[in-house]
């Protein structure tokens, strides 16, 4: 019988964010506030002679992760890998820190590599920060909450709460996360759009989210015509950091939002990533 082990992290909507410069990664990343979510990535790991990273999505598999794959190599470890999600990846779901996270619980596992969740986040970390796939996801996803990062990386000081009410996503297509952590001009004005403080419940949380994102210059125009819609009817809205997409809540969310895609129905996440099952 072959050796698996299986993990689940949930993922993280960052509703405002702003990078954060340190010397290395591990005091490289952001503060913000956003939202650990109950859908993430399920990640199954086997011992290989080579690694491999399937990802699949909706019965369609593609081959390669260059996060993951680096996060093995820097463990030592070689495994075939496969990640399944149901939220679109690149999207703004922080998918990729919930790939690495479900990935390194699953591998610590396996290879009784006996790391500790620090130490398994910290190696998350560090492959999102140098693969410019994300900055805040990996110590937000580490537990769960609509949550408040007051520093960058996985020590940092985050508050989190818990509120039981549903909310809402949107996707209209990725935002390669890399693509706008490039740019100097971009980061900016994001760090001028930043509202210093975090955020009271999860109304509040839209709210300050989408004073940012109008500030921060990011929002293209088919994200704009969504959060029209939601004015219109009187539903608190706003980006998901980075992605095209649009993040609601309260009544009449799900109505405004099905009208451009397919629309989440998301819960706040109550704990971080663990492992589900191991064999034998
Ligand atoms: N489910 C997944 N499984 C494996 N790797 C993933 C997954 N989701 C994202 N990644 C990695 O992260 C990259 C995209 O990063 P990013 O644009 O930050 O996505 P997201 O917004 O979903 O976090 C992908 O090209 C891939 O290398
Ligand atoms: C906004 C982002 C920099 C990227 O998020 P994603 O595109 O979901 O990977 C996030 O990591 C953050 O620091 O808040």
């Amino acid at each position: 019988m072959v050796r698996t082990a299986v993990a689940f992290s949930p993922g993280h909507i960052s509703g405002y964010f702003r990078r954060v410069e340190g010397i290395g990664p591990e005091d490289t990343g952001s503060v913000g506030a956003g939202v650990v979510i109950s859908e993430g990535v399920r990640s199954t790991v086997e011992p290989a002679r080579e690694t491999g990273v399937r990802v699949v999505r909706q019965g369609h598999a593609s081959a390669g992760s260059p996060p993951v794959e680096y996060a093995l190599d820097r463990l030592g470890v070689t495994a075939r890998v496969t990640t399944e999600c149901r939220l679109p990846i690149g999207a703004g779901f922080g998918l990729s820190a919930a790939a690495l996270l479900a990935t390194l619980t699953a591998v610590n596992h396996l290879f009784d590599l006996g790391l500790s969740p620090d130490e398994v986040a910290a190696r998350a970390h560090e492959a999102e920060v140098l693969h410019r796939t994300g900055l805040g996801d990996v110590a937000a996803s580490m537990s769960g909450g609509v949550v408040c990062r007051k520093g960058p990386g996985i020590h940092a000081d985050i508050t989190r709460i818990y509120p039981e009410e549903p909310f809402y996503a949107v996707s209209l297509g990725p935002l390669p996360t890399a693509s706008v952590l490039s740019s100097p001009a971009t980061m900016a004005r994001i760090a001028d759009a930043y509202p210093d403080r975090c955020p009271r419940d999860l109304a509040d949380f839209c709210r300050l989210s989408r004073v940012f994102a109008e500030k921060s210059g990011l929002i293209v125009p088919e994200v704009h015509r969504v959060l029209e819609a939601c004015d219109a009817a009187g539903v608190p809205a706003s980006m998901t950091m980075l992605g095209n997409g649009v993040f609601a809540c309260g009544d009449g969310a799900e109505q405004v939002l099905s009208l451009f895609g397919e629309a989440y129905t998301l819960r706040v996440a109550r704990r971080g990533a663990y492992l589900i099952e191991a064999k034998p």
